[in-house]
């Protein structure tokens, strides 16, 4: 019991009064007034009182932001605090035009940066308000407490403390919820504890007393552990007005102030231990229960260890390399700095002057629009992707989905129709039979667990033979058995069976059915369907059986095969009498001795339209390899029929005892993977990873779950699972091979656009640190004032905020392409120096053509020439980095990254002749023998990139 009320020991002021049997936590979680006068379903007006108490079930995490937040985060980025920090020294200095265009800097970055994150926002909330999580809920109707109760499909938004819930496999936990009743109730924590093995949870001895004697009787009750379970539910702090605020505006959770300490943290496993609790965040893996709500919302454990939780997620390489390229930009300007000023300050005198001079150094060596490019590049992608109703999950998902060069998916929906028909129902012989549809329908019809393509197909096709009155005694059928136990379906076993009792209680019967071979190797007996005559005969025990031999066994596997080479999906039945009472409970051990009954055959036909996504996958350089559970023959054909390559096929089988090393030389081959496990579909992806590969994987079903969150990128659909929908980076709204090769497209457009800009400031800038340099070393002058290079770096930012809206080569578009420092660094010198060559080239020309080489000389003319000369080269760049063909010969740009650019080389090229502008920015008139120089430098600079470019592709084969 001190394990469970450590954690509650804690309010503001660590002050929490203890009831006798617990704390006030218990009190405000259960409050009598408003939560009923038992533990029974409540009433809507107990829903509605409690959902004003506690508040909407969800959590103030993942990537929804309030438009504060995004202005914030859009502002405080370190290089515009860096920014600010140096247009505040300017104020100081009373440099104010300086202080100006530095503080117009960050407001363009943040304004448009802003601007596209909201927009982004508001496509993708539009589309997650599409996709929510239901869950079952029993409530009571409106008789108070004596209404009937009634099932209803809510939005897990929507439940309340005191809520009864009923949880199925594969999906996630809705709150923390207490167990009532349960079947073989096995769920995964991973999410909370990072332990994969899932647990098996059951209604304890106290939560049984608890849920018969009311919450009222619970609270004076001596026994001490209902008191216990009861304190484990958590309130957290409520955080303070102010705190709330701040954590509000930094994006963080507002309600875990705090780092859990070792002791709740303990406190907390406890808590997870425990097997009549489940939590938020963990995830249903097989069977079923009926739980009531303890918490919801931030009260739940998941919310006290959100804050936690998101710090585990790792950086991608793309985040890890922008973070990285800062730090250079960053320490370059450090380390540049000190000497231009030391430089400057000897060589003019004017430490004053060479003071703001560095100061303006320091911010054109900022890629101060590195942040906005990068994130409204990606809001762009993230909102192009929304209007291919795709939401993307998590941003930088965006750029693994260009890198992805390796595509695995599971078979049912996307490579075929969701729509599954029952085709054929057959016996031992092959020929059509009531037996195994009618044993199939019980099975279907009985379990508890919502129902899969395959059984809704069963059931569709019984309800229509009924209609027909194909058979009359099928009409009767579900009201002669009544349900006594089930064991559930399993990805191990790939077998559902329904224990039944006959209403006048003559026979107990097992009725199993799933996947062939597992269902044979259960089977010792065969039905000897010749002598049917009606189904009835057969659950009478009055069918004849003979044992079925091995010669027996192979030939219904023969016919397995014929069926599945038709493309048919192939379930076996099978059956067996029980003993009515057991001694034991029944349980797998039970799935033994079946007689087997025959095949149902389902037909699945191919996707018209994966055909068109394969072939286009291909031609984009991504492999597609299939995962599926199913059976490879049937896998073989679908892919056989759209054009995926089936040279190598693995079974889950093959994989069990390979090493590593095996598996990983497999997989490589392998384009089908067959019966595998859901762990085996996350080995294939992991071995398919540590290969080097970038691997999306796309799945809806509960054995999905682990490959999509092993996967570079997880791609779920809207209809899939809850588990899968949290696991995935990007969730579709319709289930398309289509709109994933739309993805790949934006993918690696959003990324080709934010490295464009990395690679075009790291050049640049490189080039700039040399020019500087050499000028500070060599000349006895500023070659440019402070405010012509911050005028500079601001028109040529100004050039470069259409570049989010340019486009790639379609041959950029034709391979995945995936972040490499290595290339940004083997670029940044390669290409950068260049620019250096025509800066001095200018240097020169000033200096002996107009012979500007002491103070005395016409300074400013030097520096208006280097300024004009310095803008127009930088803007050309731009054109030059975006493709490696010829710009505006063999490639153009797009129109906004076109007219921004020549827009600013107008600009450059007119603001000396401005009159007020010139006079105000010390900008000098050009002569014009200066033009024709500068139209050699353009041309010349032009021919020396080109060149340049062609020897880096021809050298290392590959344009970043
Ligand atoms: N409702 C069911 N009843 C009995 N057996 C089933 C049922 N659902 C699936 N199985 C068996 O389990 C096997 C694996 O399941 P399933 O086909 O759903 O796997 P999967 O990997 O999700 O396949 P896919 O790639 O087609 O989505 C099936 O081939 C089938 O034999
Ligand atoms: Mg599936």
């Amino acid at each position: 019991m001190t394990d469970n009320l450590a954690y509650q020991d804690q309010d503001d002021e660590g002050l929490t009064p203890r009831t006798s049997h617990g704390t006030l936590n218990f009190s405000e979680n259960h409050d009598d007034s408003v939560y009923g006068s038992g533990l029974g379903p409540l009433t809507s007006n107990q829903v509605q009182q409690l959902r004003q108490l506690h508040g909407p079930n969800t959590m103030e995490t993942g990537r929804k932001r309030s438009w504060y937040q995004i202005l914030f985060g859009a502002l405080c980025h370190p290089f515009n605090i860096l920014l600010i920090l140096l247009a505040t020294t300017s104020g100081v200095t009373e440099e104010y035009k300086t202080m100006g265009i530095m503080l117009f800097m960050v407001l363009i970055s943040t304004v448009l940066r802003f601007h596209q994150e909201m927009k982004s926002e508001i496509a993708v909330k539009g589309l997650l308000k599409l996709v929510s999580n239901k869950v079952i809920v029993i409530r009571k109707g409106d008789g108070g407490d004596d209404g009937a109760r009634i099932e209803s499909n809510v939005s897990s938004c929507d439940l309340v403390p005191g809520d009864w819930v009923k949880q199925f496999p594969g999906e996630l936990v809705p709150a923390d919820l207490e167990i009532i009743e349960s079947k073989d109730f096995h769920v995964s924590q991973a999410a909370l504890t990072g332990e994969a093995i899932p647990v098996q949870k059951y209604a304890s001895k106290s939560t049984d007393f608890y849920s018969n004697s009311g919450i009222n009787d619970a609270d004076d009750n001596e026994d001490e552990s209902t008191a216990e379970l009861l304190t484990g539910i958590v309130t957290p702090k409520p955080s303070r007005p102010i705190l709330k605020f701040f954590r509000k505006v930094f994006g963080l959770p507002v309600y875990s102030e705090e780092k859990l300490s070792d002791e709740e943290a303990r406190n907390m496993v406890s808590e997870l231990d425990k097997p009549q609790l489940c939590f938020m965040g963990s995830a249903v893996v097989s069977g079923t229960a009926t739980c009531r709500v303890v918490s919801t919302g931030s009260k739940t454990q998941f919310g006290r260890m959100a804050s936690e939780l998101a710090k585990r997620r790792p950086e991608n390489a793309f985040q890890l390399g922008v973070r990285r390229i800062s730090w250079i930009f960053f320490i370059t300007m450090i380390c540049l700095v000190p000497p231009v000023l030391l430089l400057q300050g000897f060589i003019i005198k004017d430490w004053y002057a060479a003071f703001t001079f560095a100061l303006s150094v320091a911010v054109g060596l900022t890629p101060e629009m590195l942040p906005m490019i990068v994130n409204t590049t990606l809001a762009k992608g993230a909102f192009e992707m929304s209007r291919r109703h795709c939401i993307v999950k998590k941003l930088d998902a965006i750029i693994n989905m260009g890198g992805i060069d390796i595509l695995c998916t599971d078979k049912t929906g996307t490579l075929t129709n969701s729509i599954v028909t029952l085709h054929r129902y057959v016996n031992r012989q092959g020929v059509s039979s009531s037996s195994p549809l009618f044993l199939g329908y019980l099975n279907a019809h009985f379990q508890s667990v919502q129902q899969n393509p395959l059984d809704s197909a069963i059931v569709s096709h019984f309800d229509s033979a009924i209609e027909n009155n194909e058979d009359p005694v099928f009409s009767t059928i579900p009201q002669k058995f009544t349900l006594v136990d089930e064991l559930p379906f399993d990805f191990e076993r790939r077998r559902i069976s329904v224990i039944l009792e006959q209403q006048d209680k003559t026979n107990t019967l097992l009725i199993c059915k799933g996947a062939v071979e597992e269902v044979i190797s259960q089977c010792t007996r065969i039905l000897d369907d010749t002598t049917l005559t009606n189904v009835y005969s057969m659950i009478r025990n009055e069918v004849a059986t003979h044992p079925l031999s091995n010669s027996e066994q192979v030939r219904l596997l023969r016919l397995n095969d014929e069926l599945s080479n038709d493309g048919l999906r192939v379930l076996a039945v099978a059956y067996k009498f029980l003993e009515s009472s057991p001694v034991d409970p029944y349980g797998i051990g039970d799935e033994a001795e079946l007689i087997f009954a025959g095949y149902l055959a389902f037909l699945d036909p191919p996707k018209e339209s994966s055909k068109d996504a394969i072939k286009s996958l291909l031609e984009h350089n991504v492999q597609v390899k299939v995962l599926t559970g199913d059976s490879p023959l049937v896998c073989q054909k679908i892919c056989r029929e759209i054009g995926i390559p089936v040279d190598v096929v693995v079974t889950g089988m093959d994989l069990v005892g390979m090493s590593e090393e095996q598996v990983r030389k497999l997989v490589e081959d392998a384009t089908i993977f067959a019966k595998l496990t859901p762990i085996q579909k996350s080995d294939v992806v992991r071995a398919l990873k540590k290969n080097g590969h970038i691997v999306g994987f796309m799945g809806d079903g509960i054995n999905d779950a682990p490959a999509l969150t092993e996967a570079d990128v997880g791609i779920s659909v809207d209809s899939g699972m809850d588990i899968c929908k949290e696991s995935a980076d990007i969730i579709l709204l319709e289930k398309d091979l289509n709109v994933v090769v739309d993805s790949v497209i934006v993918g690696r457009m959003t990324y080709g656009n934010t490295l464009k800009y990395i690679v075009m400031a790291v050049s640049s800038n490189f080039g700039n640190v040399f020019s500087m340099l050499v000028a500070s070393a060599w000349l006895p002058f500023q070659p440019m004032g402070s405010l012509h290079v911050l005028t500079q770096n601001l028109l040529y930012d100004i050039s470069q905020i259409a570049i989010p809206w340019d486009h790639m080569d379609p041959e950029f578009l034709m391979v995945p392409h995936r972040w490499s420092m290595k290339s940004v660094l083997k670029f940044m010198v390669m290409i950068g120096p260049w620019s250096s060559v025509f800066d001095i080239t200018t240097f020169l020309f000033m200096y002996f053509y107009f012979g500007i080489q002491t103070p005395e000389d016409d300074v400013g003319l030097f520096q208006s020439a280097w300024f004009t000369v310095g803008l127009l080269t930088q803007t050309l760049i731009v054109h030059m980095i975006r493709t490696p063909k010829i710009p505006f010969i063999q490639s153009w740009a797009s129109l906004p990254v076109v007219f921004m650019t020549v827009f600013i080389m107008g600009v450059g090229l007119g603001l000396p002749y401005v009159p007020e502008v010139s006079k105000w920015l010390k900008l000098e008139w050009l002569p014009w023998e200066f033009y024709p120089f500068l139209l050699a430098v353009l041309i010349g600079y032009c021919c020396v990139a080109q060149l340049a470019k062609v020897i880096y592709v021809a050298l290392f084969k590959e344009w970043f």
